[in-house]
């Protein structure tokens, strides 16, 4: 199978703690994984270490084939790779909820009317189009969750990379959203602690314990 990332042979140090020893792991192309493992092992930091918010004391990344390893390369790849931060209150650019969705859209070239129609289609899609003028910081922790979702699956990116996506949400949201990471063909890793809404998604886990990333 083809691989959208790989990881080689990965040591981590926070403050000359070690959290990650020797990591090792491809994700194929389209392919769904879940990462589990007890608080504190690392699993956050790992998705950090992939999008470039942390550097590896030693070992490689690769996007798409090719070697990341400061912030230039990553640039490159900044509208493949959709990440969702375990907490989302500092994830937004804009006031409201139609700006930050519209935001990213906009720069990326599309004019103001074809990014309103395709961030009124997700918004929809996820069910929360009556939080189109809502200012973001007064929404509650479920509905910013919904609104940093939206802002990355209307960028239709090839890898997700989604910490803890039903964190804060209720039962209804956290059907959607699995229907919708379901039904979308593209290389995933979620982090999270539900076991239900993983099984649902995958049958590929795998476990961090011991510094170390395990199939299980
Ligand atoms: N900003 C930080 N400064 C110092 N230590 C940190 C920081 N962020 C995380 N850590 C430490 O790094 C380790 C890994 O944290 P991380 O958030 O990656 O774990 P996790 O597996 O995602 O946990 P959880 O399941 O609770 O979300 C923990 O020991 C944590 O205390």
């Amino acid at each position: 199978m083809s691989c959208t990332l790989n990881l080689k042979n990965i040591l981590y140090k926070k403050d000359d703690k070690v959290l990650f020893e020797d990591i090792t792991f491809d994700l194929g192309h389209k392919e769904k994984i879940a990462i589990v493992g007890a608080n504190g092992c690392g699993k956050s930091t790992l998705l950090k270490l992939i999008v470039g918010l942390e550097r590896p004391n030693k070992g490689e990344i690769y996007l798409f084939h090719n070697l990341v390893k400061d912030k230039n390369d990553y640039e490159k790849y900044r509208n493949d790779i959709g990440y969702l931060p375990q907490d989302v209150s500092s994830f937004f650019l804009s006031i409201t909820v139609i700006e930050d969705i519209m935001f990213s859209l906009r720069v990326k070239g599309l004019n103001k009317d074809e990014a309103y129609t395709k961030s009124i289609e997700i918004l929809k899609k996820l069910d929360i189009l009556h939080l189109e003028n809502r200012v973001i910081f007064e929404l509650s922790g479920g509905e910013q969750k919904l609104v940093a979702l939206s802002s990355i699956l209307v960028n239709d990116p090839t890898i997700l990379l989604l910490d803890e996506p039903t964190n804060a949400l209720d039962e209804e949201s956290e059907k959607k959203i699995l229907n919708i990471l379901n039904s979308l063909n593209k290389s995933m890793i979620i982090v999270s602690h539900h076991k239900t809404f993983i099984v649902n998604l995958t049958n590929t886990i795998y476990k961090l314990d011991n510094k170390l990333l395990i199939k299980i």
